[in-house]
């Protein structure tokens, strides 16, 4: 799937959050957009999977403008979305939070499943089996009986993969999914994310660790202030000397960023670069 971002601006309280943001990401890209805190990351992120809708500019999957219609609208349309804090549904398995994620793509839906229309029970099994394979794919299987809250935080990171999986997504957004993580946990989730990638899905991954999608992404935009400052490959981005500044500031004297950049002090807002909403 094809997401094209044209022209997006969103205010909050009269100051930009986000500020005439265009992108494309094409079919079977991992795209990484980063920035320092405040940056516009999460504005972003929910202008694209539906959580907000923009003042201005437009929202495309392959062509389709999307930027009116409501997340679960998107999400039939194919979008998966993992959510940077976990949304675990208490006093259910781990497989039944998963079989959740399948109920947006299903013909009957809820509907059926309350009133146990015929039908019901075969498409519950078919899901069923399709929940399985995906906490298979995400190295949770073992865990698929266990009440989700039992899960600790890496695996409930992957849990929330697993379900939006299960919806089939054909583009996948993943807010911060790095974040909170372990070292170990982390590198799992990586290596789960590049064999996403490498199954051909489109990725939209928003995080705050840069060197997280160093290796993980085709190409990295950058945002600061509301507004891209810089688009490429992984090593042109690494090497920009505005993406420098952003993170550490305009007095870094480092030629390349060498620090995890989440361990450093962004510098203070400057509210007059990021423009008031007229
Ligand atoms: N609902 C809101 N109401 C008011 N201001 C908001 C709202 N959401 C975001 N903002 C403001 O918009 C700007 C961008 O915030 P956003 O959360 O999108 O940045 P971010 O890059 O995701 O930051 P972080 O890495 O800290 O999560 C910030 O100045 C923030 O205070």
């Amino acid at each position: 799937m094809r997401l094209t971002v044209d022209g997006v601006s969103r205010a909050f309280g009269g100051v930009y959050a986000v500020r005439d943001v265009s992108l494309t990401v094409e079919p079977g890209e991992l795209r990484a957009v980063i920035g320092p805190n405040g940056a516009g990351k999460s504005t972003l992120f929910a202008l694209i999977g539906g959580q907000l809708a923009p003042d201005t500019g437009s929202v495309a999957l392959d062509g389709e403008p999307v930027e009116r219609l409501p997340a679960h609208r998107r999400a039939a349309r194919g979008v998966g979305i993992v959510f940077q804090a976990a949304r675990t549904f208490h006093g259910m398995t781990a497989l039944e939070n998963v079989m959740v994620g399948a109920h947006a793509t299903t013909r009957s839906g809820f509907l059926s499943a309350a009133l146990r229309l015929p039908g019901h029970h075969r498409e519950e099994r078919h899901i069923r089996h399709r929940a399985l394979a995906c906490l298979d794919r995400t190295g949770l299987a073992a865990w698929a009986h266990r009440p989700a809250e039992e899960l600790p935080l890496g695996q409930q990171r992957a849990l929330q993969l697993a379900r939006a999986l299960c919806g089939e997504p054909r583009l996948l957004l993943l807010d911060e999914p790095a974040s909170g993580l372990r070292a170990a946990e982390r590198e799992h989730l990586a290596t789960l994310i590049a064999g996403l990638r490498a199954e051909g899905r489109t990725i939209l991954l928003v995080e705050h660790d840069v060197a997280f999608v160093m290796r993980l992404a085709d190409r990295i935009t950058v945002l600061d202030l509301g507004r891209v400052i810089a688009e490429g490959a992984p090593a042109e981005v690494r090497a920009d000397p505005r993406v420098i500044a952003a993170y550490l500031g305009p007095t870094a004297e480092n030629s390349e960023i060498k620090t995890d950049p989440a361990m450093v002090r962004p510098p203070a807002p400057r509210s007059g670069d990021r423009g008031v909403h007229p």
